[in-house]
């Protein structure tokens, strides 16, 4: 595997580097900004790359926030961006549902595990949710819980899928509720499985963490719908037309992101260093994922 091109600095190599892409998707989390923190000059940089011409995708396993909710983010930190250019893990989970899974109604409704992110887009695509956001989840469970989750009494029939994305909310009460649907023969999905979350300059857990728990307790792990799955490629490619060879995936995490790319058979990849991925993860001898080429933060393609 050739080592990847380190591009900081190096105002030809970004040129030329740039000059192999049309398309760029770009991670969110740990490239734009960590949580509520923008990094420096990623206005510039977006501003950069469209006044050459370049089409951008921002493409997020962030759950916890919709297309229509990123465009608000968008604009609050001045990135110049369209609701339509945001590809996130929970409209790739909606979609996935509604287009592709299409169980049969009535025992179609999903139990959600996280987010209105996750909620909203499921609305979009007409499909019926309980659970999430519903204030009735946000308690702890009581002794008459247990014997009316058993007898199915607090369950809605009508549920056939468990979707487990980022859920800040997570209690006892909601994994009891996700593992009888579950144990009731409900489909198990993801919408995406990263280990931990890059906030305020430091990790906490991810997604996967928020699920782990009811995967373990039925023994077997979701469906993911988010990066690296080439099921949520195969979607963006479909709604962004775009020529692979000429395409560039932008990203913090080697196991997320640059898989994401590299599985897609992308022209290339590039890690940013800002966010969850250290450049030892990929510069080792033994790595099992590296990108073309990496800077030390999305700004410095200004060179
Ligand atoms: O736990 C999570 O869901 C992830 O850490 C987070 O969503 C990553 O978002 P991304 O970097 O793909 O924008
Ligand atoms: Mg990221």
């Amino acid at each position: 595997m050739a080592p990847p091109k380190y591009l900081t600095g190096d105002k030809a190599g970004i040129e030329e580097f740039l000059s192999r892409f049309d398309v760029f998707l770009f991670d969110c989390d740990g490239v734009l900004w960590s949580g509520d923190h923008l990094f420096p000059h990623v206005p510039e940089t977006i501003e950069m790359l469209r006044s050459k011409g370049k089409r951008l995708v921002f493409v997020t396993n962030n759950s916890t926030k919709s297309r229509a909710d990123y465009k608000k983010k968008f604009d609050q930190m001045g990135i110049p961006a369209e609701v339509e250019e945001v590809f996130g893990s929970s409209y790739s989970a909606a979609v996935y549902i509604a287009r592709i899974l299409k169980l049969p109604a009535p025992k179609n409704k999903v139990f959600v595990l996280g987010e209105s992110g996750v909620e909203q887009e499921l609305d979009a695509e007409g499909v019926r949710y309980c659970g999430g956001t519903d204030p009735a989840f946000r308690r702890d469970i009581e002794p008459e819980d247990f014997i009316n989750i058993a007898n199915g009494s607090a369950l809605d029939p009508e549920v056939g899928i468990v979707l487990a994305g980022l859920d800040f909310h997570l209690n006892y009460l909601k994994m009891s509720v996700a593992f009888q649907y579950l144990q009731r023969g409900a489909v198990f999905l993801a919408t995406n499985i990263d280990s931990s979350l890059p906030m305020a300059h430091s990790l906490f857990p991810g997604a996967a963490s928020a699920g782990a728990g009811v995967a373990k307790a039925i023994g077997k792990e979701p469906l993911s719908l988010g990066k690296p799955s080439q099921a949520m490629m195969d979607a963006v490619e479909g709604k962004f037309q775009f020529d692979r060879s000429r395409t560039c995936m932008v990203g913090d995490r080697m196991n997320t992101d640059i898989q994401f790319g590299i599985d897609g058979k992308l022209g290339g990849t590039l890690a940013v260093l800002t966010g969850v991925s250290k450049k030892e993860d990929f510069l080792a001898e033994d790595a099992q994922t590296v990108p073309t080429a990496y800077i030390d933060s999305l700004g410095s393609l200004l060179g």
